[in-house]
């Protein structure tokens, strides 16, 4: 008997700008590429390669240019272009391998270290906290400067026995860095179904399922989730107009002393977004700013 064809794999490179390479990895995930990686040199982590293997047999030619549609789509409201994508067809190889070898541990801040979830901590950054994640399974793998302006903003806080209110948790790193801090509670949600699983996933990698709670929807599912005991502090990272829409939600979601870190926005975002959480009762911090990005905190004036 002839022995099966082995399938082949389009590998698609791409360099992506800074401020897109989350979302492309998000996008991507979302039109079902799941084999992800993103290569750099750790001498120039800045020269990035975002890699994609996609099955030849699923992804003809009108399909992959209606791949490259959507990426060029969601790069619009950033004001960047989407570079040009290369297309290389590949015979089958380890691709787990060729995909995984990229992602490494990847330290955060002065005590985090964000760790793939099939790698081990490196001798080297045993004294950190890790977070173990499946990288491109949703947003929030680390490589964003919001993320990390988030975790750095949450491991200068106290936060033994909080609860916490992850408000667009991605991949829920947010959500378990916090539980790896000392929070006793997280309670979750996302519009996004597949973040919603990858959240939950991740919170069982890190044995932190009994304490961090998940549901697919935005601040209403996650008020019904606090079950009348708003929470501590609320994470909320996620584009400015939505973090405007989303704001008068916010006081129903903390306590009175409560504290909000949200970002997602643009540096040149800020005095607007200000204003609006100001006239809607906040006092409001930039706490940190990180290239075009910004992290501001709120607490009731
Ligand atoms: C920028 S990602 C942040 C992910 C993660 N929290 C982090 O910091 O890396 C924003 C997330 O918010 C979700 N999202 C967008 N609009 C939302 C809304 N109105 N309510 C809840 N989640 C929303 C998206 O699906 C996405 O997973």
């Amino acid at each position: 008997m002839p022995a099966a064809a082995q399938p082949s794999w389009w590998r698609l490179e791409l360099e992506p700008p800074g401020e897109l390479e989350e979302s492309l990895l998000w996008r991507l995930e979302s039109l079902g590429v799941h084999r992800l990686a993103v290569r750099f040199r750790p001498e120039a982590p800045e020269q990035r390669t975002l890699q994609a293997w996609l099955p030849e047999v699923d992804w003809p030619e009108p399909e992959r240019v209606a791949l490259a549609e959507a990426l060029a789509q969601m790069a619009e409201p950033f004001g960047v272009a989407l570079p040009s994508l290369r297309w290389e067809l590949q015979p089958e190889e380890d691709w787990a391998l060729s995909w995984k070898r990229h992602w490494q541990p990847d330290p955060v801040g002065q005590r985090l270290l964000i760790l793939p979830a099939w790698l081990q901590v490196p001798a080297e950054h045993a004294e950190r906290l890790a977070l173990l994640i499946d990288p491109g399974s949703a947003f929030g793998t680390g490589s964003h400067p919001t993320t990390r302006l988030c975790l750095e903003a949450l491991e200068k806080r106290s936060l033994t026995g909080s609860r916490v209110a992850d408000l667009g948790c991605g991949s829920g790193i947010l959500g378990i860095a916090s539980l790896v801090l000392g929070a006793r509670e997280v309670l979750a949600s996302d519009t996004d179904s597949l973040a919603v699983r990858a959240t939950a996933e991740n919170a069982a990698l890190n044995q932190a399922g009994a304490h961090l709670q998940v549901q697919l929807g935005s601040a209403d599912v996650l008020q019904q989730l606090l079950a009348g005991a708003p929470a501590d502090l609320l994470l909320c990272n996620i584009l400015a107009p939505v973090l405007t829409a989303l704001t008068p939600a916010f006081s129903e979601l903390l306590t009175a002393r409560g504290e909000g870190l949200l970002s997602g926005l643009l540096v040149d975002q800020a005095p607007a977004l200000t204003a609006h959480l100001e006239a809607h009762g906040w006092r409001v911090t930039t706490e940190a700013e990180q290239g075009r990005w910004a992290l501001l905190a709120i607490q009731r004036a």
